[in-house]
């Protein structure tokens, strides 16, 4: 039987479709025809940008576990093979080997070396990952087909061996979920639990089964199964697998700041809509000069016609109001002088347009379209809706009755443990029963999302409990684009949300654990339905550090905010690293305070305050508290930023004083 082949376009051109993907096709040709087509058959192609995380994810959902399992026994990736910063392709390919088959590489490259000398400029590889062989080959297509025609003699039988011996570790014989080559898409089931070991730890590599939701306790795992992977990566699969919301048109009113406009706003007629005046004063013939002048008329502020002036006389107007056909100046009441009024003194007749006041043609008026015209482009699509309340005064002045907008992700929230006692409700308790505890995760949590604009849904505190729990998940995710939960997703025999999201709701966990210190075991997954499921870890700090480091940017992606660099495949699709400083913005700052000692594992995120040093003109940021655990809800007041700290090391262990760090911003700064 023919062996299942994936083959992986790695191209940020052609993922934005700026690029016809030619390599894939040749390569799949290359394959299907050789032997006959006996074979090799292709299963799933794909095109992904130049991002490690997207590729491991993409080939490891390809990789099968063992014989039998029913994925690809080859997986070819083309292109990020070059030597320039971009090409990653490598890097992403060569953690997940289980063995590497560099023989194989060293013949891909001696065959093409007799081609042409250039194939000394690519990183080419090969390796096992779990019963898969995996090769990287250039992305041109001569270099791509040239370079696995080296090889075709030697591929059926390297491939048969990795299948027999299934790899180093049976990827899939966890959960016993066979792997899916499906279209390219990664199958449901397939996280990231199923690679080696990338940490820094060996107690932190992943190891043991997936979690399940009977066997009870002493069954357990006693290491976590899951990857523990960058934050970086981390955030490279949140942008990647949250979806940018549809657009809906509403009106005016129906507008929120953090909203994004989905297509251009044109105005629908000319502001001002007739010749205004921009001053209180007199509507005059500037041809007429000074003198006294007969005050025939008032225009004040309002709709209706205006009767026209002729020459040698003035007419009142305010501020605003419209100019009398006629007229072509303003004069401000300011260079005038009041000539003859009425026998009660109390209205103009006569007024003296002083020597010296300002009279050229157009003086103080705004012509019609002065401000903007009509067919004008008040704001482009990509426009945040700002609290300022500038885009939404502007689009008050279009003329349009509705607007295009992406529609706000809806959140649904839950704080998850037997401990914890609702704070929120109508009655929380007012002394607290031994071991239990108030719920801070969800008032603050619901906090921090009403600051980006997003509705939210609370589903209150629910208890460890697998069906309660898959209940309330499944339940919020029929109406909402998201849930974020707290609670339950370390190692503890009630930790469920794992389990439950992936054996109940049939959901993908892209990452149960990061590297970073706090939040580590910061879980996020989507579900069929392609709404995503943020578990967040309990402790307190944790749960609103992950909030923002992955799920604001994440929301902000889904909002549309990336829209706002101009080219919405380059940011959401192609490249989402690229979207980072709009969707999770940070400044360099200079650290002041006493010297911290660096974790030797994790980077860490301390809570810091952020402000503006006027004297110096450049950020400052110091530690917001000093005691920063993770349980401290009150570490995290009086911070607008993480302080991004690096893993320490012996020739850097501590940060002091004056050193530069980045620091996210996740409130306003002080000024
Ligand atoms: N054996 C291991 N234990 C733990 C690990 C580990 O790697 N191995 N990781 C630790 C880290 S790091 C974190 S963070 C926590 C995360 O644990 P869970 O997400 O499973 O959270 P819980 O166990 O349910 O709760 C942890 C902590 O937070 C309190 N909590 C929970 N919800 C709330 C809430 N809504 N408001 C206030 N406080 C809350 C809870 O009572 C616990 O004290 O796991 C470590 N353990
Ligand atoms: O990573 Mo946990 O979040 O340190 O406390």
């Amino acid at each position: 039987m023919a062996v299942p082949v994936g083959i992986l376009t790695v191209s940020d051109k052609c993922s934005r479709g700026e690029a016809a993907d030619t390599s894939g096709p040749a390569l799949q040709r290359l394959l299907e025809e050789a032997d006959g087509g006996a074979s090799w058959a292709v299963a799933a192609r794909q095109v992904v940008p130049d991002s490690a995380a997207l590729i491991a994810e993409t080939v490891r959902a390809w990789c099968g576990g063992g014989p039998g399992a029913g994925a690809c026994g080859l997986v070819v990736v083309t292109g990020g093979t070059g030597i320039s910063a971009s090409d990653v392709t490598v890097q992403a390919l060569e953690p997940l080997f289980t063995k590497r088959l560099g023989a194989l590489a060293t013949a891909m490259v001696v065959g093409s070396l007799r081609i042409t000398p250039l194939a000394a400029l690519s990183q080419v590889t090969a390796g096992v990952v779990g019963s898969t062989v995996v090769l990287a080959v250039p992305g041109s297509r001569k270099g791509a087909v040239e370079n696995v025609q080296q090889i075709l003699g030697v591929l059926p039988h390297a491939v048969d061996t990795a299948r027999a011996v299934g790899g180093t570790r049976a990827l899939h014989a966890a959960d016993g979920a066979p792997a899916r080559p499906a279209g390219g898409a990664a199958a449901p089931g397939q996280g990231q639990r199923r690679a080696v070991c990338g940490c820094a730890r060996p107690d932190e590599g992943p190891g043991g089964p997936a979690p399940g939701l009977g066997g009870g306790v002493a069954r357990r795992a006693r290491r976590s199964p899951y990857e523990m992977i960058p934050v970086q990566a981390a955030l490279e699969l949140v942008l990647a697998h949250v979806a940018l919301q549809p657009a809906e048109e509403v009106p005016l009113a129906q507008l929120r700041a953090g909203q994004v406009l989905a297509a251009d706003v044109a105005m629908q007629e000319d502001v001002p809509g007739y010749p205004a005046s921009v001053m209180d004063g007199y509507a005059v013939v500037a041809a007429d000069g000074p003198g006294v002048y007969p005050v025939c008329a008032a225009s004040a502020a309002g709709a209706g016609e205006r009767r026209p002036l002729r020459p040698g006389e003035v007419a009142r107007v305010a501020t605003g109001a419209p100019v009398p056909p006629g007229a072509d100046a303003v004069v401000m009441v300011e260079d005038t002088e009041l000539a003859a009024s009425t026998q009660a003194g109390d209205e103009e007749l006569r007024v003296r347009i002083l020597d010296g006041a300002q009279i050229a043609p157009g003086q103080n008026i705004r012509p019609v379209g002065f401000d903007l015209e009509r067919g004008a482009v008040v704001a482009r699509a990509g426009t945040v809706i700002t609290a300022a309340g500038g885009e939404i005064g502007a689009l008050a002045t279009s003329g349009n009755r509705a607007f295009r907008v992406h529609r706000m992700p809806a959140v649904a929230v839950m704080s998850t443990g037997d401990e914890v006692t609702d704070t929120l409700g109508a009655d929380p308790p007012a002394a607290l029963p031994f071991g239990a505890i108030r719920d801070c995760n969800r008032p603050a949590l619901l906090a921090a999302l009403a600051a980006l604009g997003c509705p939210a849904v609370d589903l209150g505190v629910v208890r460890d409990d697998p069906e309660l729990l898959a209940g309330a998940i499944r339940g919020a995710l029929a109406t909402c684009q998201g849930v974020v939960t707290t609670g339950g997703v370390s190692m503890g025999e009630r930790d469920w949300l794992k389990p439950v999201v992936e054996q109940r709701l049939g959901g993908t966990i892209h990452f149960g654990r990061v590297a970073m210190k706090p939040s580590k075991p910061t879980t996020f997954a989507t579900v069929p339905g392609g709404q995503f499921v943020f578990a967040l870890p309990g402790n307190p700090v944790s749960a609103l550090v992950a909030f923002h480091m992955f799920v604001a940017p994440g929301l902000r992606k889904a909002a549309g905010h990336h829209l706002l660099l101009g080219s919405a495949a380059a940011a959401a699709a192609a490249d989402p690293a690229a979207a980072l400083g709009v969707l999770r913005p940070s400044v360099d700052a200079v650290f002041e305070g006493a010297e911290i000692a660096l974790d030797r594992v994790r980077p860490e995120y301390v809570r810091g305050a952020l402000a503006w040093d006027h004297a110096a003109a450049r950020w400052v940021v110091r530690v917001a508290d000093r005691r920063q655990q993770s349980s401290r809800m009150a570490s995290m007041r009086g911070a607008n930023a993480l302080v991004s700290l690096p893993v320490g090391t012996d020739a850097r262990p501590t940060v002091a004083s004056g050193s530069r760090l980045t620091a996210i911003i996740i409130g306003a700064p002080h000024f």
